[in-house]
Order: structure tokens, then sequence, then C-alpha cells
């Protein structure tokens, strides 16, 4: 990627009133297609979306939207992004289709015809033709999700900023709304910020993990996973029995699973576990020396 496309985002930095440092010198060059940004809770995933959304300044650092310095001309961006907030502001009573009316025409969607044009194909596109002339407030979690995509997409936005969308769905409502990110994907700079890793393994060609305010590992899943293959090892530990330090620990019928990182353990219980994206995100915030309930 040319430094001049994409969101380039050099030494971001952001202190709240109450002296907490939320970023503290963030790089990140994100590229077309899904880049997912993970992090514990507290990590400064949302103030850097709020940021990176122009929505609240940095204290210091630079901002670039295909070459352009968002925070010298902030509308350049806003004209380009679309952004979907953990909390949509609610409308209840106001069908899906009315709603995404108002928003295109406030967002210089004027000419009729063209405007009623775009938000059929969006209403289309995010599954919810059926469902638009429906009040919001008999929405489910989901379609709620994915009536938020759509308001994201008006205008065929360059860039996307996607936080925390999977919380509390369904497994089929998190299926469904994967397969519309991953689609709006394909044609601009989407930018995912969860604290669940999976969701991150099913959709991002590339993922950073931010704690502490700052980015602690970087890059395409694959090549995270291969650095750390023969590195990894598993066993089952029976409830009731004292468990060595572990990376993580899962839970398991019979009691847990535990994985360690390193040379092969003493202990010949232990066998080779394939690294998965959930092994990096621990790695990543043992090695930050960040605390994490494994
Ligand atoms: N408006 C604010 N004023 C003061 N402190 C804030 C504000 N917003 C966030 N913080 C603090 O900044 C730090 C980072 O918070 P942030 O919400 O950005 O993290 P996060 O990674 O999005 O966490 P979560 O997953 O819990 O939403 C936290 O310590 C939080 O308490």
């Amino acid at each position: 990627m040319s430094v001049d496309s994409g969101l380039q985002v050099r030494g971001l930095r952001k202190r709240y009133n109450n002296g907490v440092e939320a970023l503290r010198g963030v790089d990140l060059s994100v590229g077309p297609g899904m880049y997912g940004l993970l992090g514990p809770n507290g990590a400064g995933k949302s103030s850097l979306m709020r940021t990176l959304a122009t929505l609240q300044l940095p204290d210091a650092g630079s901002i670039h939207l295909d070459g352009v310095d968002v925070l010298r001309g902030p509308d350049h961006l806003r004209r380009r992004l679309g952004y979907l907030p953990q909390q949509l502001g609610a409308y209840p009573g106001v069908s899906a289709r009315d709603l995404l009316d108002r928003f295109a025409w406030l967002k210089g969607r004027t000419d009729n015809r063209q405007r009623r044009e775009e938000i059929e194909a969006l209403l289309d596109k995010v599954n919810l033709q059926q469902a638009a002339h429906r009040a919001l407030a008999t929405y489910s979690g989901g379609m709620l999700r994915r009536f938020g995509i759509a308001m994201a997409l008006v205008g065929s936005p360059r860039l996307v900023i996607v936080d925390e969308p999977t919380a509390g769905l369904d497994p089929a409502e998190r299926n469904r709304f994967h397969r519309v990110l991953a689609d709006v994907a394909a044609e601009s700079i989407v930018l995912l910020s969860t604290h669940i890793v999976e969701d991150v393994e099913n959709l991002c060609s590339r993922l950073a993990v931010l704690a502490g305010g700052q980015i602690i590992v970087e890059g395409r899943p694959a090549d995270l996973l291969a650095a750390e293959q023969g590195r990894l090892w598993e066993a089952p530990f029976s409830r009731g029995e004292s468990l060595p330090e572990a990376l993580h620990v899962a839970a398991s019928p019979q009691g847990s699973r535990v994985i360690v990182h390193g040379e092969r353990p003493a202990d010949p219980r232990f066998s080779p576990h394939a690294p998965r994206l959930e092994d990096i995100y621990y790695l990543a915030l043992a090695q930050a020396g960040e605390a994490v309930d494994a």
C-alpha cells in the first residue's frame, strides 16, 4: 500500500480531563478490506475509533486518509466516513426506511429519486427489505446492528468504522452481520473494533491488538499464527487439580484445558497445540505485561 492511500495514523495520543491516558502513541496503517482492532476492556479502542471518526480531538499525532490531513481538514474524512458506534441513538417509533431516508437527506442526498434508490439498495444489502416498514422498536439486536450498517453506508463511504458490533448477538444474527460486513469490506476500508477474537479470525485480513493505549502486535493473521507454530502446547487437567502457569486456560467438560507457550513442557501430558488467534492475543497481552483473566 502506498503511504498516500488508506488510513495512516501516526503517534496518536489522547488524555482525558480525568488524567486517563487512553491513547499513548498509536501508529496504524489500514488499507482496503477489513482490519481488526482487538483489545481488552479499557484498552482504548473506543477512544481510537472516536478520534478517527473526528468526534474528539487527539492531543498529539496525525491522521491521514488517502494522503489528506484529517486533523487539519476533518470534512474530507467526514464526507467519506461511515461510523457505526457501540450504541445507536434510538428513534424507536420511526420505521427503518423513514429514518434512513431522513438520515440520507441530512447527508446531502436531496434528489428524491436517487435517495430512494440508494435506500432500497442499502436495505437490500443488509437484508432488511422485508422489515423496512417496521418501527425500530420492534427490531432484534441483530437487525438493529444491520440497520446501523445501512446508516453507516449512506453515501458509499471510503472508510467504515465499526465499534464492538456483535456483542450480545446470537450466532445466526452474528453470522448474518459478518456476511454484510464482508461485503462492505470488498468495496471500502473497514476498521472493526472488538474484544471478540473470533470476529477478527473470521473476517479480517489484518489485525492489531491494542492494550494500555498502545498497539502491542500487528500483522496478518496467517503470519502471526505461523510465527508461533511449534511453540504452543496443551493438556487436559481434571477438576480440582492444581494448574501450572498458563498462557490461558479453557474450560472443558472434565475440568480445564491448559495452553502454555515456549519450549516443550516437562510434563509429558502436554501435546502440540495448533496456534489460534486467541493464543496470539493472550501472548501479546502477556508479553506486554497486561493482566488478563485467562
Ligand atoms: N470520556 C472519557 N473521559 C474519561 N475517561 C475516559 C473517557 N472515555 C474513556 N475513558 C477511559 O479511557 C480508557 C480507555 O477507554 P475506551 O473506552 O477507549 O476503551 P475500550 O478499549 O473501548 O474499552 P471497552 O471495550 O470497555 O469499551 C479507559 O480507562 C476509560 O475509562
